[in-house]
C-alpha cells in the first residue's frame, strides 16, 4: 500500500496506541500485543497488566469466554452468532452490540468490530478489536420503544376514535377504535384523505375546524355537535369531536379525537335500563312473594295450581280473581317462574298505589317536559318489563285514559311515552289481579268492556282461605316454622286448641291475614307449643255496634281457660299457665276462685 511521507514516520504501533477509540491487539496465539490508553480507561486494566496475557475477556465479561478477536482468529472456538446477539460477519471483518460487565461493576452496552491483519503474503499475523461505548443510545432507544409500545397500547385501547391528519388531509394515524366506529381496517384507511370519512353536507364545517396556519399553540377545539361521520359502508352518524393541532419532527399535523354519539346514547340508555332493573330486583329480593314458598294441600288450590302450569308456558294475558290476601302475587309469580320468560324479570305495578295522572306515566313512561316536573326522560314499566312480564295488581283501580292505552298494548304490543311521538314496540306478557268484581264494573260503567272480555282470556278464581281449611294448618305450620327462623325461637308445635281456633275463624284477610298472626304469636309465646289465645271466635258477619260487649271479666275469665285448656290444666312449671299468662302461680290460683274456674 503506497504511504503518505508523514506517515512513513507514524509507526502503526503509535497510532493503536493513541487512537481516542478502545482497542487491543492480539497475535496469532491470542496474546495481547497492544492494549491502547482508551482500553485501558475504558476497562480499568492497565496494558502492563494484560501485555503477553490471553486473559482480555477480563476486560469485558466476569467469565471466560471467547472475545470476537479470539473468534475471528479461530473460528472452532464457537459460532460468532450463538456467542453474540446482533452479530454479523465478513471474511475479515467481524461486528457485533452486546451488554458487557466491566471489571468495577459497570454494565455497558458496547459495540465491537474486529479486523485480521495480514502480512504482505496474505498470512493472518494479528487480529485488532475496538470497543465503543454505545450504552446511552441504547438506553434512549429501549425508552423510545417502551413509550412507542405505551402510547400504541394506549391508543389501542383508547375507546375514542383517535386520528391523525398531515397538511395534505392525508390520515397518517387510525387508531383500533376509530377501525371499529367507521367499520374501516386502519391499513385502508392510512394515506386515505380525511374527508372520505366524513358526511358530505357537513365538510365545509368540518374544514373549518382545520387550518394549519394557525399558531400551535391555539387551544384545541371541541364540537359537541353539528357534525356527521361517514362509515366505510356509507353509513352516517353524528361525532362530537376534538380538533387539536401539533407539530412533529417539524411536520404539522392535527390530531381528530371523536366519537359516535349514537353509542354514548346507547350507553347511557343501557345504564338507565339496568339502574331501573337493579331497583326492580333488588325489590324482589326483598319481596316475601317467593313461588318456592307456596304452600297448599286443598284440592281446590291443587286444581287452581294445574291451571297455572298450563298457562305458564303460553303468552296469554292470565286475570287473576280473589279477595284480598288469597295469594293472588304470589301465582302471579308462579306463572312468570314456570313460563319462558322466566330469565327475564316480573315488573309488578300495583295500580291503587298511585294517583291516576301518574299511573300513566308509570305504566308508559314519558318524554322531557311531557309535563311539570318531567325534568327528564323517564322509561315506563312496560318498556322495563320488555321480554319478561308485566304484573298489574288491583287493575279494577285503573283510570279509563290508562285502560284505553292497556287495550293498545294488548292488542298491538304497541305504545307512545307520554308526551312523545315515537311508537315503541314491546314483548310483554300481561298479568293482572284484581278483588273486584269486574263484570260488575263493566256494567257500572268504570271498566272497558273491551279491555274485561281481552282479559277475561284466562281468569283464575283463588278461593278463599275459609273455603280451604286443609290448607289452614299447613300454611299455619310454615309461618310458624317462618317467622320462628326468623326470631330465633324454638316451637315443636302448634297448640291443639289453638288450631281449632284457626279452623274456626273466618279469616276476612286471608293468608295474609293468617300470616300475621302466627308472626304476633311466635312474639308473644314462650314456647314449645305455639298458643294462639287472641283470635276472636268465629267472626261469619261484621260485629253489630249494638251487640253487647264483654265485661273485662269476662275476657279475663275467657283468657285464662283457655291458656288452661291449652296447657292440659298445668298451672305451675315453665310450659304452665302461669308462665304462659306471666303470673304467678298463687295468683293464677287465686283469680281462678275468683272468676269461678275449675277443672270440673
Ligand atoms: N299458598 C301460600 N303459601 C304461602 N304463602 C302464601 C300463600 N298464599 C299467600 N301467601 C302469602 O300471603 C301474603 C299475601 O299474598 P299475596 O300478596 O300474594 O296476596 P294477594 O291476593 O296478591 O293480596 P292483595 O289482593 O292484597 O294484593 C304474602 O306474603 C304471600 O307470600
Amino acid at each position: 500500500m503506497p504511504k503518505h511521507p508523514i506517515s512513513e514516520n507514524l509507526p502503526a504501533e503509535l497510532l493503536l496506541e493513541h487512537m481516542p477509540v478502545s482497542a487491543f491487539v492480539l497475535d496469532a496465539r491470542h496474546q495481547v500485543v497492544i492494549w491502547n490508553q482508551a482500553c485501558a480507561e475504558l476497562t480499568g486494566l492497565t496494558a502492563e497488566q494484560m501485555l503477553g496475557s490471553t486473559e482480555h475477556w477480563r476486560g469485558f465479561y466476569t467469565e471466560r469466554r471467547p472475545c470476537l478477536a479470539d473468534l475471528l482468529l479461530d473460528s472452532s472456538l464457537g459460532d460468532l452468532e450463538s456467542l453474540y446477539e446482533q452479530a454479523s460477519h465478513s471474511s475479515a471483518v467481524s461486528h457485533t452490540e452486546n451488554w458487557c460487565l466491566l471489571p468495577d461493576g459497570r454494565r455497558l452496552y458496547l459495540v465491537i468490530d474486529a479486523g485480521l491483519i495480514c502480512n504482505a503474503d496474505g498470512a493472518v499475523v494479528a487480529v485488532v478489536e475496538t470497543q465503543r461505548d454505545r450504552t446511552e443510545q441504547r438506553l434512549m432507544m429501549q425508552a423510545l420503544g417502551e413509550s412507542e409500545l405505551r402510547m400504541s397500547s394506549i391508543l389501542a385501547s383508547a375507546l375514542d376514535a383517535i386520528i391523525t391528519i398531515d397538511q395534505q388531509h392525508h390520515i397518517t394515524l387510525f387508531n383500533d377504535a376509530a377501525a371499529r366506529i367507521f367499520q374501516c381496517i386502519s391499513e385502508f384507511a392510512i394515506g386515505q384523505p380525511i374527508e372520505r370519512f366524513i358526511l358530505p353536507q357537513c365538510l365545509n364545517l368540518f374544514q373549518r375546524f382545520i387550518n394549519f396556519d394557525q399558531p400551535l399553540s391555539s387551544a384545541q377545539t371541541w364540537v359537541p355537535e353539528g357534525l356527521s361521520a361517514r362509515r366505510a359502508n356509507g353509513e352516517s352518524f353524528p361525532i362530537e369531536a376534538t380538533f387539536s393541532p401539533l407539530e412533529v419532527n417539524e411536520q404539522k399535523l392535527y390530531t381528530i379525537i371523536l366519537r359516535d354519539v349514537n353509542d354514548r346514547r346507547i350507553a347511557a340508555e343501557k345504564l338507565d335500563r339496568l339502574q331501573l332493573e337493579k331497583g326492580y330486583l333488588q325489590e324482589i329480593i326483598n319481596d316475601e312473594h317467593n313461588p318456592q314458598d307456596f304452600v297448599s294441600a286443598s284440592v281446590l288450590m291443587r286444581e287452581v295450581m294445574a291451571q297455572v302450569r298450563m298457562v305458564a308456558g303460553t303468552d296469554t294475558p292470565v286475570l287473576l280473581l280473589g279477595e284480598t290476601g288469597t295469594g293472588k302475587e304470589l301465582l302471579a309469580r308462579a306463572i312468570h317462574e314456570y313460563s319462558p320468560r322466566s330469565s327475564a324479570i316480573m315488573v309488578k305495578i300495583n295500580c291503587a298505589a298511585l294517583p291516576a295522572d301518574l299511573i300513566e306515566s308509570e305504566l308508559f313512561g314519558h318524554e322531557k317536559g311531557a309535563f311539570t316536573g318531567a325534568v327528564q326522560q323517564r322509561k315506563g314499566r312496560f318498556e322495563l318489563a320488555d321480554g319478561g312480564t308485566l304484573f298489574m295488581d288491583e287493575l279494577g283501580e285503573l283510570s279509563l285514559s290508562a285502560q284505553a292505552k292497556l287495550l293498545r298494548v294488548l292488542q298491538e304490543q304497541e305504545f307512545e311515552r307520554l308526551g312523545g311521538s315515537e311508537t315503541l314496540h314491546v314483548n310483554v306478557r300481561l298479568i293482572a289481579a284484581t278483588n273486584r268484581d269486574l263484570a260488575t264494573e263493566v256494567s257500572a260503567g268504570r271498566f272497558r268492556a273491551d279491555l274485561f272480555y281481552r282479559l277475561n282470556v284466562f281468569p283464575l278464581q283463588i278461593p278463599a282461605l275459609r273455603q280451604r281449611s286443609a290448607d289452614i294448618p299447613l300454611l299455619a305450620r310454615f309461618f310458624l316454622h317462618k317467622y320462628a327462623k326468623k326470631l330465633a325461637k324454638r316451637f315443636t308445635d302448634i297448640s291443639p286448641a289453638s288450631l281449632e281456633n284457626l279452623h274456626n275463624y273466618a279469616w276476612p284477610g286471608n293468608v295474609r291475614e293468617l300470616q300475621n298472626v302466627i308472626e304476633r304469636a311466635v312474639i308473644l309465646s314462650p314456647g314449645p307449643l305455639l298458643e294462639i289465645a287472641l283470635l276472636n271466635p268465629v267472626v261469619t258477619e261484621p260485629t253489630a255496634v249494638t251487640k253487647a260487649l264483654p265485661t273485662l271479666a269476662e275476657l279475663e275469665r275467657e283468657h285464662i281457660l283457655r291458656t288452661l285448656r291449652a296447657t292440659h290444666w298445668q298451672i305451675s312449671g315453665p310450659k304452665g299457665a302461669a308462665a304462659i299468662l306471666d303470673l304467678n302461680p298463687n295468683t293464677l290460683r287465686s283469680r281462678m276462685v275468683k272468676l269461678g274456674i275449675s277443672k270440673t
